[in-house]
């Protein structure tokens, strides 16, 4: 069963087309890369999935009335709240009461890598805040979690670290898009994915279909055009 198909999606800035007739559907409790060098239009796709900004042309289709959880590439929270007062302060303005966030903060934090500490944002590294992005996004238990390289400026056990929460959240049942540049990652983690170059689809990747890694079909597909 599809969480959610994109058909032919499309956007244009200042007439370039970024993102050009996407079409890809991800089924319900898989992790699905979305793949592609800088600039590809991996971003801009899930903008268009989360209605963050508009489509020039195509549609999504979600299942009705899930939940979504959203990591974005560049997180930003109040500098002068701890972990927890933002989490709460999430949970608030998704109308989550104050009790069952009570129950829940602790343990999206501990899920996260993070602890349940006085730290200020302003005071967070870039992993912590990446962590912290995380527990916002599994705020309310959302069944689709759509993470926008969700390992960028962690060190290489917080990578790691960050990878098995990501693997342990798919065991859970959670259908996840993930958006990154670290292919060894992804091929642990997920299950299929698409390769981009600037916005057109290249290649529809399934784990174990071909007898090589994805790193060496990705320089294959994104060096060859
Ligand atoms: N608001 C915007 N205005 C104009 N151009 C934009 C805007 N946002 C993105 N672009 C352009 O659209 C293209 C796709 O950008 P996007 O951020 O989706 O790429 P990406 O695949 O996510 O790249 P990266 O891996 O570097 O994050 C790029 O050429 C980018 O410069």
């Amino acid at each position: 069963m599809n969480m959610l198909s994109c058909r032919n999606l499309k956007k244009i800035y200042q007439k370039q087309c970024v993102v050009n007739g996407l079409s890809f559907a991800v089924q319900e409790g898989e992790a699905f890369a979305l793949l592609g060098s800088n600039g590809a239009g991996k971003t801009t796709t899930i903008k268009m999935i989360l209605g963050l900004i508009p489509k020039d042309g195509g549609d999504v289709e979600k299942q009705e009335n899930i939940r979504i959880g959203y990591s974005p590439e560049t997180p930003y929270f109040h500098p002068f709240l701890n972990g927890r007062e933002v989490l709460e302060f999430y949970g608030s303005l998704q109308n989550i009461p104050k009790k069952e966030l009570k129950e829940q903060i602790p343990a999206l934090l501990d899920r996260a890598g993070l602890e349940d500490s006085r730290t200020k944002v302003k005071n967070y590294s870039k992993g912590m805040l990446q962590r912290l992005a995380l527990a916002q996004a599994l705020l309310g238990d959302p069944k689709l979690l759509i993470l926008d390289e969700p390992s960028a400026g962690l060190d290489a056990l917080g990578r790691v670290e960050m990878m098995q929460t990501i693997r342990s959240l798919k065991e859970d049942g959670k259908t996840i898009i993930i958006n990154s540049h670290i292919l060894g990652d992804i091929e642990r983690v997920c299950d299929r994915g698409i390769i981009i170059k600037k916005g057109n689809l290249l290649y529809e990747w399934e784990k174990g279909k071909e007898n090589r890694s994805l790193e060496e079909i990705f320089v294959e597909k994104i060096g060859g055009m």
